[in-house]
């Protein structure tokens, strides 16, 4: 049995103003079925997590650096998370695949500092519209979760999502087959390397909306979302919490 997981990515985006909006969230969905996740700018997690305190909200990070410590300017340990009052960490996003240059070694080195430091790591697979459009998207997700995982990652300590790159801020999602089929496949992937490779939770993630979370929340092995811009007001997350509560086991 897999606990579905619907986790906020707020990106660069918040204020101190914005920690309204999980109080709000607590409020509105007080005892979700469900684990509910955040994560907020750096600059925000420790008082997100002030404020979560042993509410239905969890707190995480978007990055963290492979080494526990040094001389890394303006980048944050593991470790320095998890003091934060941080639980989780996203790995691998696209977007720091991107405009950081990050690789599947990167992620996977990373992946293993998370682990040590105690946080559960989110690891990001996604492709690109050419790449979907060359009919290459198993092979990149394939080769991406093969070289982002460390060989000990078990489902207790890493959930996975899929991210289409595309599809990411855009307002245009895979077609719930679509999302199935990659799905279904890295599930197969998973139970064919990993002896519990069956209780990896999949987040898929997207342009996830409240709109739209419920029919995407019904497809097999989509045990979560991961959300962008409907993650930053709790009149859109919760909604998306209240589908993925009601979801199909
Ligand atoms: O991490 C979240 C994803 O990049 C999805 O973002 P989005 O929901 O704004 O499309």
């Amino acid at each position: 049995m897999r606990r579905k997981l619907a986790a906020g990515n707020w990106k660069m985006n918040g204020t101190p103003a914005s920690l309204d909006e999980v109080a709000a969230l607590a409020a509105a969905q007080p005892a979700p079925a469900c684990e509910v996740l955040i994560c907020p700018p750096a600059t925000l997690i420790a008082a997100m997590a002030r404020l979560a305190g042993r509410g239905p909200v969890m707190v995480g990070g978007q990055d963290c650096h492979a080494a526990a410590q040094g001389a890394h300017t303006g980048d944050i340990a593991a470790t320095m998370l998890r003091d934060a009052g941080a639980s989780h960490v996203i790995l691998g996003h696209s977007e720091r695949r991107a405009d950081h240059g990050e690789d599947d070694a990167t992620v996977r080195a990373k992946t293993r500092a998370a682990h040590a430091a105690g946080l559960v790591a989110i690891v990001c697979v996604g492709e690109t519209e050419a790449d979907r459009d060359a009919g290459r998207t198993l092979a990149v997700v394939g080769a991406q979760l093969l070289g982002s995982l460390p060989e000990d990652a078990t489902a207790a300590d890493t959930v996975i999502a899929y991210e289409p790159v595309w599809a990411i801020g855009a307002g245009r999602t895979p077609t719930l087959a679509q999302i199935g089929e990659v799905h279904d496949f890295l599930r197969a992937e998973l139970t064919a390397r990993f002896a519990d490779g069956a209780g990896f939770r999949l987040l898929y993630g997207g342009s996830v909306k409240p709109a739209n979370a419920a029919e995407i929340f019904a497809v097999a092995n989509v045990d979560g979302a991961l959300v962008g811009g409907a993650s930053l007001k709790a009149q859109d997350f919760g909604p998306i919490v209240a589908a993925l509560s009601a979801a199909p086991s």
